[in-house]
């Protein structure tokens, strides 16, 4: 793909927007004149597709900078009139780990409060997206990852790796906006609940057969151009139409995630900090560093 950061004049999809103009861009919405860390923005001016590139080395594990991050990318890329989104991994194992345990562990109640914060948000932003969403899951995806990757309307996986909401295996209840989520795709509600309930984590070939995502690609190169077929497979004159479907069909779990978005923060606050929860934490960091 001829990407380059942002930029499409020509159609009118997407308007000019250099670098430095995206910097600007942070620098108002966030009070601080950084830019971009943990991911890169590329748009085909040919297409009006943009290819967001998660960029947080080991493991894109979720910070809030991180998925305010990603959330400000998607709002100014619908702003600029961008026909389509693909999410994706620089790494070549791992297309996201969820949120960042090390930074739930021993933390200050703001600190976690800003996380899940953050993390509403991104859900939010991109569930909502008018943009046609494709993720192409270039690597594991778990938890806050398998959240990224059902959000989106399309998901394109690579053969080997792993995907699926593993929370209750660390010992958290799914919230109700991540049900709805899983419900979204795996409409079948007794096999969304025994996933959810068993924290089911699918190899990417059964979670093609389950439904979870829909195409296996043999490479990244491969799975980017299925992703862009799938998003050019949407005729020009329908993308007002069709995002106001997806809207409608998005609605209702939009709504409900409104009507408890306080509550889902006391929850997360309350159990995150039950010392039990915590000392289980620290030995899962553990248990992730002796496998390195
Ligand atoms: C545990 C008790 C309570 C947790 C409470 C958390 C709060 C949850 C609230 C509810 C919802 C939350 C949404 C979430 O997203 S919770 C996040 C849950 N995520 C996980 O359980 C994923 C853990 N990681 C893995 O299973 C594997 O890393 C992987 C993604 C399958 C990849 O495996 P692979 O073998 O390729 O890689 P490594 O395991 O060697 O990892 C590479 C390095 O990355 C670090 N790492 C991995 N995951 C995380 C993470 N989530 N946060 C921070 N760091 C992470 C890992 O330690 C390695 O680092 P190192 O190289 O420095 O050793």
């Amino acid at each position: 793909m001829a990407a380059r950061i942002m930029n499409l004049p020509k159609h009118g999809l997407c308007h000019l927007m250099r670098t430095s103009a995206l910097a600007r861009h942070y620098a108002g919405s966030t009070g601080s004149a950084s830019p971009p860390q943990f991911t890169t923005l590329s748009v085909d001016d040919k297409t009006g597709i943009a290819t967001l590139t998660l960029n947080r080395p080991p493991a894109n594990a979720l910070n809030a900078a991180f998925m305010g991050e990603i959330a400000r990318s998607i709002k100014e890329l619908e702003k600029s009139k961008c026909r389509g989104l693909i999410l994706t991994s620089s790494s070549e194992r791992i297309f996201c780990a969820g949120l960042d345990l090390k930074e739930c562990y021993q933390a200050e109640a703001s600190h976690l409060q800003g996380i899940w914060v953050a993390l509403q948000n991104l859900w939010h932003t991109l569930y909502s997206t008018p943009l046609i969403t494709v993720a192409l899951i270039n690597g594991h995806t778990v938890a806050g990852g398998g959240m990224l990757a059902l959000s989106s309307e399309y998901r394109i996986m690579l053969p080997n790796f792993k995907i699926g909401i593993n929370e209750t295996m660390v010992g958290l209840a799914v919230p109700m906006w991540l049900i709805d989520t899983y419900l979204n795709v795996i409409p079948n509600r007794r096999v969304a609940e025994w996933d959810l309930t068993a924290s089911r984590i699918y190899k990417s070939e059964h979670a093609l057969k389950a439904g979870l995502v829909d195409e296996l690609a043999a490479s990244k190169e491969q799975g980017l151009e299925r992703a862009v077929a799938f998003i050019s497979s949407y005729p020009k004159h329908s993308l007002v139409a069709r995002a106001i479907t997806k809207r409608q069909f998005r609605e209702k779990d939009l709504k409900n995630f409104e009507d408890n978005r306080q509550h889902d923060l006391e929850i997360f606050l309350s159990n995150i900090q039950k010392p039990n929860v915590q000392s289980y934490l620290g030995e899962y960091l553990e248990s992730l560093k002796k496998k390195a």
